[in-house]
């Protein structure tokens, strides 16, 4: 059995005035602590990692393992397409005391399968924590074929996860088809986190759960219990939403509804990112009026 199960939560990276607003960061992980997620990942895309620079992901992971208290498994997101410098990366998270990385597959460079195999390889050195490995095609412009992944998982001690992203869901049945038992196969497709459930996923890890979040536990646990009904009828009250959320850049909507719900002192996304367009904000102006009152 894998190492990871449940639904993790990649936690948005709060900004007020240009700079990390860390008492907003402090409050969501308290917040968002004691809901039933899993754990949560840090500096993932949600998180606007590429934006973040290397002495603020230092204080955003030291913050959040502080409000965290060592109650949930804390993940950081490091990823990049010099192996190299991914590799340094992960050293200069080492002393904080994390759970794992999720690292994305290298982009722009497009590599080739083997390349990507030796990549994680040479990654899997730097530490014994778990790599979770991030497939992602639209965003890298690389796949990493199921039959690499499986080469990866057989020829390292610490790629134990897979968040799978590939938007192709022949690739990811078969994926969970095949995948041997020590792999934890999470999906980061938000819309399919029922149907991946369904098909024997261990969790997922989905930024529009940031909303409803309770709800998106219920799925999870009903899921965990065989209550395949029960889920079904909590998926369908909160999966309507997800295509707004990611209707415009990952994380504006979100941040923007979080902004909206009084989670954030701010709504503002590092350039190039911006904000939400008129009518996309009123569209979550009237999510955000559905939701439970946090
Ligand atoms: O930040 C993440 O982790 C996620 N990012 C995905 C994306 O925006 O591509 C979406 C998924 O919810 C998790």
């Amino acid at each position: 059995m894998g190492t990871m199960e449940g639904l993790y939560l990649p936690l948005v990276t709060p900004f007020h005035d240009g700079h990390v607003d860390l008492d907003s960061l402090k409050g969501l992980a308290k917040h968002y602590s004691s809901t039933g997620v899993s754990g949560f990942i840090m500096l993932g895309t949600t998180g606007e990692s590429p934006t973040v620079e290397p002495d603020e992901q230092r204080a955003i992971i030291e913050t959040t393992l502080d409000a965290v208290g060592g109650a949930l498994p804390v993940y950081v997101g490091v990823s990049g397409n010099a192996t190299r410098q991914v590799a340094r990366g992960i050293a200069a998270f080492e002393p904080l005391g994390v759970a794992g990385y999720l690292v994305a597959t290298p982009y722009y460079n497009r590599p080739s399968a083997s390349g990507m195999v030796a990549h994680y390889q040479a990654l899997t050195e730097e530490t014994e924590r778990t790599v979770i490995v991030y497939n992602v095609p639209y965003r890298t412009g690389v796949n990493l074929p199921n039959d690499a992944l499986f080469e990866i998982v057989a020829t390292t001690r610490n790629v134990r996860a897979v968040k799978d992203s590939t938007g192709n869901i022949v690739q990811s049945l078969d994926l969970l088809e095949r995948a041997p038992a020590e792999l934890s196969v999470l999906t980061g497709e938000d819309p399919l986190y029922f149907t991946s459930l369904a098909n024997g996923a261990a969790g997922g890890i989905l930024a529009a759960s940031h909303l409803a979040v309770e709800t998106f536990v219920a799925v999870t646990r009903a899921m965990a219990q065989q209550e395949l009904v029960r889920a079904r009828e909590a998926w369908r009250r909160v999966s309507p939403m997800i295509p707004k959320l990611f209707g415009e850049a990952n994380p504006m909507p979100l941040k923007y509804a979080l902004w909206r719900q009084g989670l954030l002192r701010s709504p503002e996304c590092r350039l190039p990112l911006t904000q939400v367009s008129d009518g996309l904000a009123a569209t979550l102006d009237e999510i955000v009026a559905s939701l439970p009152h946090v």
